[in-house]
């Protein structure tokens, strides 16, 4: 049986994964989506094993003692990462999945996955990122202010992605992505 896809779906805090990744789901149900570990506390709403498997940070670095994440990183104040029997198993049975997560860990994905189908998201101007982030309301302001801060050099790692999507309209966005997984699937591969 054929391997199902990896995408990994990235792009700077507040322009639209989330979102852009929730809808692609309804579009696409059979799209599996990976649920990370983090260490974060969850938002208002959120819910332990649908948004995230919310961790301690002993917690955090048993899984990683243990090799259940296929990567990690560190991104602002927390450790997120991406448990790997998941994936694998998707993949195996021919499903197609989606990663949600920043660019440290999509690069280290890369080096284990080259196949994968890697996709940056990118704002539509820094000062809409800006605004969508403020206007979230989940942070505060000095961990605003870091994760903007981070943004800019993740952008400039856009090279090392197959395909950069512009978020100015959510369903959009949507239909580049869902047109990226068509093409990868009629892809005819060497
Ligand atoms: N195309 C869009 N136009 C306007 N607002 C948008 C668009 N896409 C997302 N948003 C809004 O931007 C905010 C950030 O979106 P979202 O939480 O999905 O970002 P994210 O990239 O997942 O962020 P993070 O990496 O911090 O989790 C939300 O309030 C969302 O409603
Ligand atoms: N490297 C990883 N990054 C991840 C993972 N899951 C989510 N993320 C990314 O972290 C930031 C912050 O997320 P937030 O929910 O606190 O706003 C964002 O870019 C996520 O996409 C993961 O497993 N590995």
């Amino acid at each position: 049986m054929a391997k199902g896809l990896l995408i990994v779906l990235s792009g700077p805090s507040g322009v639209g994964k989330g979102t852009v990744c929730s809808a692609l789901r309804q579009r696409v149900p059979e799209l599996i989506y990976s649920v990370s570990a983090t260490t974060r506390v969850p938002r208002f709403g959120e819910e332990h094993g649908v948004n995230y498997f919310f961790k301690s940070r002993e917690q955090f670095l048993n899984m990683i003692e243990q090799d259940q994440l296929l990567e990690y990183a560190q991104y602002v104040d927390n450790y997120y990462g991406t448990p790997r029997d998941f994936v694998e198993e998707t993949l195996n049975s021919g499903r197609d999945i989606i990663l949600e997560i920043e660019v440290q860990g999509a690069l280290k994905v890369k080096e284990k996955f080259p196949d994968g189908v890697f996709v940056f998201l990118l704002p539509p101007s820094l000062d809409e990122l800006k605004d969508r982030i403020q206007g979230r309301g989940t942070e505060n302001q000095a961990t605003i202010d870091h994760r903007l801060s981070v943004a800019v050099d993740e952008i400039n790692l856009l090279e090392y992605y197959d395909y950069a999507v512009v978020n100015d309209q959510i369903d959009l966005a949507c239909t580049r992505i869902e047109s990226i997984i068509v093409a990868e699937h009629c892809k005819v591969r060497k």
